[in-house]
Parts: C-alpha cells; structure tokens; sequence
C-alpha cells in the first residue's frame, strides 16, 4: 500500500489470471493515452489494461535521466523496452514497448497543441484545458537548463525564431523552453504514474501479453458486428496458447462497455487488421477471414521528416540531455530542438535537428506477418512531394543558421555536416539525410476509420484513441496532447454513460 492507505494498481504478468474473465472496458496497450484512459473508465468501470511490455518501475534505462536514450541503441526483437523497426524508405524508427508505452524511452519533452488544433479537432476546449492540467499536476516538471540548452536558446533567436517566449506551455511562433517528465532529480515519469490516479480496486493490468486480435459476436442478420472480447497471447512466445478475456455483459439491457484500442501508430492499425478490419484484399492475402472491408485501415500514415546536425567530431563522454528548449519558426512549419544522444554505453554527442510540422506526404501500413508481435510494414514516402522537398530545403538553412550562430559555433565548434548552398545539394542532402522526430501518426485517422467519438465505423463496441487516430502530428510534440486525449475521452465516456452508472451503483 501507498503511505496514505491507498493500493497500487494491480499488475501480472500472469494470463492465467486473466484468461477467461470479463471487465466493463478493455484497453489494449499501455502508453501515452492508454494510461490516462484507463486510470479515468476505472472511476466508475472495472478495466483490464493490456500491455505487451513489462512494467517499467524500477528499470533504470527508463526512469534514469542519465540512460535516457541507451534503451534506443540496443534493441532485440521480442523483449528490449524499445522495439526498432526500419520503414521501407530505410529509415531506422523506434516504439515503446513497456508499460508507459513511448512515454518511458521518449525525449520527455512536453508542450500542448495549439489552441487551433483543438479547434479543428473539434474538441471541448474547457475539458481539454482540464485534462492537460490534470495530467501536469502529475508528472509534468519544469526542467532547469543545461549549458548546451541555454547556448542553443540564444542560437534559435540569433536566427531570428523569435520573439522569445520563456517558459510556457502553449504552440506559439518563436523560441521558447517547454516543460518535461524528467522531474529535479533526474528521474522520468511515464504514462504509467497516471494508473496511480484512478481506483486500484477497478483496475487489472496485465503485462507481457500481446493482443493479436478482437472477438465479435453478431446478433441477428444484416446487424453491425459487435466487438465483445480479445484474443492475445504472452509476448515472449513461450506458448502458442490463445487466451481470451471479455466485455461485461450489460444488466437489464443496460448499454455495453468498449474495446478500445490505445497500441499506438502501428500497434493499432496491426489489430484492426489482424481483426479482419481493412482492405479486403490487403487481409485475404494473409488468409484473415473479412470482419468489415475498411479500406481507409492502414492508408495515410505519416512521420515528419526531419534533419539532425551533429556536433562533435569525437564523439564524448557526455550526459546524455533531453530537449528543453524548442524553436517554433516560419509559421510554424519548423520546430527545432537540440539534445545530446547517446551513440554507445561511453560516447554521446551534441545533436540539433529541426522537424517539418506538416509534410504533404503521406505512406501506408500493411501486415508483415500474422504474428502481432511481429512489427507490420510501414512507408511514410518522406519528402516524395515535391512540396516537402522544397520546404526541407528551407528548413537546412534555417538549421544552418543556427548551426553558425555565434553562441553555437563558439560552444561547440562547426556540426559535422558540411555547409552547402546550393538548391540542388540541399535538395540532396536532405534526401540522404532525412530521419524521423518519431512523431509518427495516422492510420487510424479520424474522419476515415473513427468517428469523432473515436469509435470505429461499421461496427460496434469497438474504439481507438492514440496517435493512429491524428491526421497531423499536434504542436511541437505529441505526447502531451496524447496523454490529454486518454484523459478527455475516457471522461466523454464515464458522461455518455452517466445514468448506466447511477442505475447500477445507486
Ligand atoms: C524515441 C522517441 C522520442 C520521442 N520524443 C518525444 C518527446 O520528447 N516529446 C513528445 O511529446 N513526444 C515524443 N515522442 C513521441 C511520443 O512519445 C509518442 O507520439 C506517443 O507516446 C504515442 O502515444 P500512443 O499512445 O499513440 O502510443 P504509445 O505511447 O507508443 O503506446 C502504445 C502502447 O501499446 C502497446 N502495444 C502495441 N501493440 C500491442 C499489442 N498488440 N498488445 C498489447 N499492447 C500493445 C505498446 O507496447 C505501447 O506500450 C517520442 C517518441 C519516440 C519513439
């Protein structure tokens, strides 16, 4: 028990004591909007979480500030809390795979959407308010800079990103300082603290199982499926065994709970198909019989690409930094942010990358394997538009700019890449160079595959809320307005549900 009497979130890695049992909701996946949803259905439901990673207390490569990225250079393929994969355009990317989702292996660095987002969103935007300020009062912290974020903090206003906006919270032009999960002392708090918040009694997490596929069940002819459980099982493949858990059957015709998928950009999409939700030809390829011919399933999947310059010429022995610090410029089409990253356990080296807010183009994702452990296909088609080639042009030579700042330069010498002017070896450049931010998105886009309560069309029972479901990436980095987005949804469903709870807990 905590100090105050109140328990901890019960977790097992122990399907058994899962297998066969029944919750009001289910969440699949444990990360930056599974956490928060699920901590907010269990005031009032009982919630199986399931998380294909272990649980990520007491593991230094997540919680210690000075390892942060060391769990990015050594992953393995089944059981490392960061899982690589590489897009078909060649580029290595990352996911967590760890209670707290990406929000334990991620740069920690927090900032809200901008107010227009949420209105295009069509969000509430007093319950937005509320639930960032819900998910700050817990784990967000104000990050002290560091020499190297200071000298890159007057870099970006010497290139004129300005005006210069000090500390804050919110996506406006010019450069500013963000906030962070690394608390005063170094330490990182994940997605997963918030399980703290809601009541432990209603909440089971189950770690280190894998969720393959949804069950439904049809109730009549010509009537939408209803999804009604899930099939998944343990992640390290020590059993071919199926286990299945279920959704509460409602009393007294009362309404159904949901399945709800929180497994990320390419965790979800994965099931959906792996359900028989997508393109009829896409899933009989793989012989999955057809659940509902979702074409949209998959399509439009984006990363923004980005452009790191490097600063040492040897790599040092360096604490690794987290950004802090982040330049909003060009009407917001570039965001620039700086940290040093490790390159091996004893070598680091200082890095400022710049990110394109809102590419043109867009790729898609497909099942490698019908294996959900397996990561599937995925083809973000970075800087195919012509568009995008012509605006990273632009975003090299702002980078250049603040590479040749007289606070940059004077601390840390010229970046490794060499100056180049010309359109057509920038062009280039970026074409060799191009990386992700890992702000990677869509493929559950809203308005395609979800409705606006983020419910999956054609069926029933069935909802994704995560970073599958964004159209663009929001703000200057996602992960807040992820974690936002757990907590708001799952209070429009304890609100859709209001009488259903006092009918049953008068
Ligand atoms: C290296 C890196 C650095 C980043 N830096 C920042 C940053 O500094 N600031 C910022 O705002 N954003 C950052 N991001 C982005 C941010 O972390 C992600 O956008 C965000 O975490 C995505 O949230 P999500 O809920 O969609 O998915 P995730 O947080 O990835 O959670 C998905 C969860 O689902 C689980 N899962 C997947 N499939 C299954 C399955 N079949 N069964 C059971 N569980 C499953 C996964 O293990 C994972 O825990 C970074 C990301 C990475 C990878």
């Amino acid at each position: 028990s905590l100090p105050q009497g109140k328990e901890f979130t019960y977790m097992t890695s122990d399907v058994n004591e899962v297998s066969g049992k029944s919750f009001d909701y289910i969440v699949v996946g444990g990360g930056a909007a599974g956490c928060p949803l699920a901590a907010t259905l269990s005031e009032k439901f009982s919630v199986l979480l399931v998380e294909r990673g272990g649980s990520p207390h007491g593991n230094p490569l997540v919680t210690d500030k000075r390892y942060y990225g060391s769990s990015l250079i050594q992953t393995d393929e089944f059981s490392s809390v960061a899982q690589s994969f590489v897009s078909e355009d060649g580029v290595r990317n990352l996911r967590g795979r760890v209670l707290g989702g990406s929000t334990a292996i991620n740069g920690g660095f927090y900032s809200r959407a901008s107010e227009d987002f949420v209105k295009r969103s069509g969000w509430d935007g007093e319950l937005v308010k509320e639930s960032y300020a819900w998910v700050e009062a817990k784990i967000v912290f104000t990050p002290l800079l560091t020499p190297w974020q200071t000298v890159v903090k007057f870099g970006l206003l010497e290139a004129g990103i300005l005006p210069y906006n000090g500390y804050s919270l919110e996506h406006i032009k010019g450069t500013k300082m963000g906030r962070t999960v690394f608390d005063e002392w170094g330490k990182r708090h994940t997605s997963a603290d918030l399980l703290e918040a809601g009541n432990p009694k209603n909440i089971v997490v189950l770690l280190n199982a894998t969720v393959k596929n949804i069950i439904f069940n049809t109730n009549g002819k010509g009537k939408e499926k209803r999804a009604n459980g899930i099939r998944f099982i343990k992640s390290d493949g020590s059993s071919n065994h199926t286990h299945e858990a279920y959704l509460n059957q409602p009393k007294n015709s009362g309404t159904w709970g949901d399945i709800i998928l929180s497994a990320g950009a390419l965790g979800s999409p994965q099931i959906l198909l792996l359900s028989g939700i997508g393109p009829h030809d896409h899933l009989k390829d793989f012989n999955i019989p057809i659940t509902l011919d979702l074409k949209e399933v998959g399509q439009g999947t984006q990363d923004n690409p980005a452009i790191g310059f490097l600063f040492d010429t040897v790599p040092q022995v360096r604490l690794p930094e987290s950004p802090e610090v982040v330049g909003i410029a060009d009407d917001f089409k570039f965001i620039i942010e700086a940290g040093v990253v490790p390159i091996s356990f004893n070598a680091s080296t200082m890095r400022i990358s710049a990110k394109m807010a809102f590419p043109a183009s867009r790729g898609k994702l497909e099942l490698n394997s019908t294996d959900p452990r397996i990561n599937p296909s995925v083809k973000f088609n970075y800087l195919a538009n012509k568009k995008d080639l012509d605006e990273s042009v632009r975003m090299v030579q702002l980078l250049q700019r603040v590479a040749k700042s007289r606070s940059v330069s004077s601390f840390a010498g010229k970046p490794q890449e060499k100056t180049v002017s010309s359109k057509h070896e920038l062009r280039k450049l970026c074409k060799n160079k191009v990386r992700t931010f890992y702000h990677y998105h869509g493929g559950c886009t809203v308005g395609s595959v979800v409705d606006d309560d983020y419910r999956v069309y054609g069926v029933q029972g069935l909802r994704v809320i995560d970073g599958s479901t964004f159209q663009v990436s929001p703000g200057t980095n996602p992960m807040a307005t992820l974690l936002m987005l757990g907590r708001y949804q799952g209070i429009k469903i304890l609100e859709e549900r209001k009488d259903f709870i006092s009918h049953q807990n008068p």
